[in-house]
């Protein structure tokens, strides 16, 4: 074939978009991730924060979560391969190579990191990394593959944008700071095993040791009551060190009401022997995530209005 005649359309090499490599960066899970970061901004500083401020921790906080996207699909690149969730990945498809994925992931890192020296804090930069390094090392790398504790310590990782952003307004971490690390934490279990309930046999056939796949639904529900029973009193432990008020401690009480309503419909479903069905497991799952965003925005409402005690 000489260069003047066309390539058939079906063998012209399918090239990559910028849409592909936004897909690497996992954007539905980063807008709750920045959500913790941009609500804990305006906690920390009891009102608006400063506008640039604000913009440069939202694009420099998604860079840096994104990034970790990246280096987790590259990671995982084998079993993505595998499950019908995350089989058209980029990574998987081979569309983005490793090099490239990798030069985008490193580029997306550094600069996230630079910018939060910059334009925030030191503190908030080093959050920043110990974030992405807890995710790429911690979980995917170390635990991911090994343990069925892979998600309680792993989950670790998705707990410090509530820092970067408090950091980044004050330059340091108060108690409150990392009472919000601690709620993260310990509601990460409670989001995750409803959801790998529903996708254990695709875990299962990759060999990943989730905890439905290695103990079964009854322990998997179980630990999720007693994550989502930690989740709730946690999340009220802040009034009682006058960190916030009356709006906080009522959104926590029936936001944290409901979410241990949600666990026991689903522990009393399956411990009555009966299959787990996504009518019980999918509104946990999918509440999980309303939950932790609307208690943010009520930390943050009550710390805005109310006077600090
Ligand atoms: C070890 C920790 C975690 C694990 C293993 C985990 C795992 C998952 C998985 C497998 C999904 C399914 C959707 C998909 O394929 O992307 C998902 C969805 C989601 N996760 Fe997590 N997650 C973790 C922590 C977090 C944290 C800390 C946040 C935010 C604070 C978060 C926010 C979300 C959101 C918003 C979705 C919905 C995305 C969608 O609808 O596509 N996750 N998570
Ligand atoms: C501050 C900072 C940089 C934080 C980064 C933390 C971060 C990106 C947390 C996300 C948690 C998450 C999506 C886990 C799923 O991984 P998985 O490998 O189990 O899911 P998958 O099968 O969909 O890839």
């Amino acid at each position: 074939m000489t260069t003047s005649e066309p390539i058939p359309a079906d063998r012209v090499p399918a090239r990559a978009t910028w849409r592909d490599y936004l897909s690497l960066t996992k954007p539905k899970v980063i807008s709750l991730l920045l959500w913790t970061t941009v609500t804990a901004m305006f906690m920390a500083e009891r009102g608006v924060p400063d506008l640039w401020l604000l913009v440069v921790v939202s694009l420099a906080g998604y860079m840096s979560a994104g990034s970790a996207g990246v280096f987790n699909m590259i990671i995982d690149r084998d079993i993505d391969l595998k499950m019908a969730r995350t089989a058209q990945r980029p990574t998987t498809s081979g569309l983005i190579g490793t090099r490239d994925a990798a030069a985008f992931g490193g580029a997306l890192q550094i600069l996230s990191f630079a910018m939060l020296w910059v334009w925030g804090t030191p503190l908030a930069a080093w959050m920043s990394l110990a974030g992405f390094l807890t995710y790429v090392v911690v979980y995917t790398q170390l635990l991911k593959r090994n343990t069925w504790h892979n998600i309680v310590l792993g989950g670790a990782a998705g707990c410090f944008p509530p820092l970067v952003g408090w950091a980044a307004v004050t330059g340091d971490l108060n108690l409150f700071a990392w009472f919000l690390f601690a709620i993260i934490f310990f509601w990460t279990p409670v989001h995750f095993w409803a959801l790998a309930l529903m996708i254990k046999e695709e875990y299962r056939e990759v060999g990943i040791p989730m905890l439905p796949v290695v103990h079964g639904d009854r322990l998997t529900v179980a630990q999720i009551g007693l994550y989502a029973i930690y989740t709730v009193v946690l999340s009220v432990m802040p009034v009682f060190f006058r960190e916030v008020g009356a709006i906080y401690f009522v959104a926590a009480a029936g936001l944290g009401g409901w979410l241990l309503v949600l666990s026991w419909r689903l522990y009393r479903h399956v411990m009555a022997g009966q299959a787990v069905e996504r009518k019980v497991a999918v509104p946990l799952y999918l509440y999980s995530m309303l939950y932790l965003a609307l208690l943010f925005v009520a930390a943050a409402a009550d710390r805005m209005l109310l006077p600090a005690a």
